[in-house]
């Protein structure tokens, strides 16, 4: 018989579909007391401690979600991942991240041929070349040294590094490397986005890197004719040269714009946009401002979890677990979010880029094979660092919905500090609340105790917390270089095992299409209306409605204005 097209069909589905009413019986607090449950749902690899405890599961949860993973053939699909197989069947694309931080002797193919070689090829030309720029050899049009960098790029081009740049900001080693240099991302097609990025710039010392792997979002291409502009009225149309690179698999396009393919770093088309920080996308902002060596630790961090993902077994395999839980948490226990709780402020920058590594990779509807899902995928994620988010919306997370919560914890700060005479340092401050959350969301607090704790009884089921609210916690050495390389190769890979079990494909995004031809009207319909005073037509009551307010409000607004930058 062939095997079933949908997950959902299998015996291994049904099964946890039936042991949820199991689960549903017991209560963290009991499940919590259970030493040797808690024991061996503790798991560590390369310093990394992830403790799931705290996950409204038991070993036979774990043992029916193994052989959920078998049904689903996620070995095989890790295997096909890492192997260079098209298995991003839509748009006909191997999906090879793994390849841009294997080390130089590795051998990854990609349609018969070792990849390895062009990635480093790309890897030693940004070291060569973030030397010159850093050292002062490779100067801007006025022969000034460049010491500011503008990075223009948006979604994958933009969350990744950007994530990574606010992590190693405070990171004591990369603090060293960049001193004096500045690295600023300009994302949003918003004019006050340029605004605040050229803002105590002088462009005789900025150098403006566009990353985009199509060069054809229109976001980042207007971003980059902005800046381009920013840079010719200061400097002259000659001083591009000097002042603009790019990154982006789109060589053609890189030249047609202006910037010279000699000053072009090149990716691949089996980098999906989103999983490309460690491509040249993300190596050259950061190696310009940190140094190569600083960024070639954090590619290593992210390649010893890509070996771990690949060999591990099921039991010991930090993504892989992190991924079967997650799926447990949304199809099975019914909780569509996922809280992502850093108790460092370095990586306020790691939510977001989760969210887009997460919820355009897993929010389809179909299986891979077009099949509408009788489930639904994807995780909704957000976050925010602790103790930030507690004064905010854990509220909701303690006594109003579900959300299960990751917890992220780091042993030694970047940054300590401590007081004389305060009764703990203040990292140690931090992380009692790190301990602390966990337990409160897992064992809440039951009536009775208020009542022995003399609560008057009209007050009581306001502070009740009925607790079995599961969550997990990741414990990290620290927060290097190759910590944060650790960090986000296992959330990349924990997706990839979701996308993989629930049988779509995580590696397209055709629901971001839509929106972007829908404005493609809108644009035209904008200049037709300006230049030619062309009535709104085309559109539904409501968008002709609120655009011929727009228009009419903004009349005054010459039909071919000069050219005008931002002036703050
Ligand atoms: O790097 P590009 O081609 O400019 O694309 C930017 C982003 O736009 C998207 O295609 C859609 O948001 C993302 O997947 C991608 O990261």
């Amino acid at each position: 018989m062939a095997s079933p097209t949908l997950i959902s069909d299998t015996e291994a589905w049904k099964d946890l579909k039936a042991h949820v009413e199991e689960i549903k019986k017991t209560h963290l607090r009991d499940l919590m007391s259970d030493a040797d449950r808690c024991k061996s749902m503790m798991v560590e690899f390369d310093e990394v401690l992830l403790d799931y405890s705290r996950q409204r599961a038991t070993l036979k949860t774990m043992d029916k979600l193994f052989k959920l993973a078998e049904a689903a053939h996620l070995k095989e699909k890790i295997e096909r991942m890492y192997s260079g197989e098209h298995i991003n069947i839509t748009e006909n694309r191997p999906v090879l991240h793994v390849a841009l931080r294997a080390s130089r002797d590795a051998v990854i193919q990609s349609d018969g041929k070792n990849v390895v070689p062009e990635v480093w090829k790309v890897l030693d030309k940004i070291q060569e070349f973030s030397e010159r720029v850093r050292n002062g050899s490779w100067v801007g049009a006025t022969g000034k040294a460049l010491k500011d960098v503008v990075a223009i790029g948006i979604g994958g081009s933009f969350l990744g590094p950007l994530f990574v740049h606010t992590a190693l900001q405070t990171d004591p080693e990369a603090i060293e490397s960049a001193r004096g240099r500045q690295l600023r991302f300009l994302a949003n097609v918003d004019p006050i986005d340029v605004a605040r990025n050229i803002t105590g710039l002088n462009p005789e010392t900025t150098l403006v890197v566009v990353v985009s792997k199509t060069f054809t979002t229109a976001e980042t291409m207007l971003n980059a004719r902005t800046l381009r502009e920013w840079i010719s009225a200061a400097l002259g149309h000659s001083a591009v040269a000097k002042h603009m690179v790019a990154v982006s698999t789109n060589l053609t396009l890189v030249e047609k714009f202006g910037i010279d393919p000699n000053n072009a770093f090149a990716f691949w088309d089996w980098v999906g946009g989103r999983y490309s920080v460690c491509s040249a996308v993300g190596v050259l902002p950061l190696s310009l401002q940190y140094g190569f060596s600083v960024v070639e630790k954090f590619l290593m961090g992210a390649s010893f979890i890509d070996q771990h993902f690949f060999k591990a077994p099921y039991e010991e395999n930090i993504p892989v677990l992190l991924g079967l839980l997650s799926i447990w948490n949304v199809s099975f226990l019914g909780h569509p979010a996922r809280a992502i709780l850093p108790y460092s402020q370095a990586l306020e920058k790691f939510a977001p880029h989760i969210q887009q590594v997460s919820m355009e990779s897993n929010g389809k509807g179909v299986s891979i094979d077009g099949v509408p899902l009788p489930f639904e995928a994807g995780e909704i994620d957000f976050g925010e660092p602790g103790t930030n988010g507690q004064h905010s919306f854990y509220q909701l997370i303690h006594q109003g919905r579900v959300i299960p919560c990751d917890f992220i914890g780091i042993v030694r700060s970047q940054q300590p500090v401590y007081l004389k005479g305060e009764v703990v340092s203040n990292h140690d401050e931090l992380m009692s609340n790190f301990f602390a959350q966990p337990d409160a969301l897992a064992y809440g607090k039951t009536p009775e105790q208020l009542h022995k704790e003399n609560v008057p009884p009209h007050l009581i089921p306001h502070k009740t917390f009925s607790g079995n609210r599961p969550s997990l916690s990741l414990l990290l050495p620290s927060l290097n270089a190759y910590n944060i390389g650790q960090l986000l190769a296992i959330y990349e890979h924990r997706i990839a095992v979701e996308g993989f079990v629930w049988g779509i494909n995580s590696f397209d995004q055709w629901g971001v299409e839509l929106g972007k031809s829908l404005a493609t009207q809108v644009r035209k319909q904008l200049h037709a209306s300006r230049t030619k005073g062309e009535p709104v037509e085309g559109f539904n009551f409501s968008t002709t409605t609120l655009l011929t307010r727009y228009l009419e409000a903004t009349a005054d607004i010459p039909s071919d204005p000069p050219t005008l930058l931002p002036r703050i």
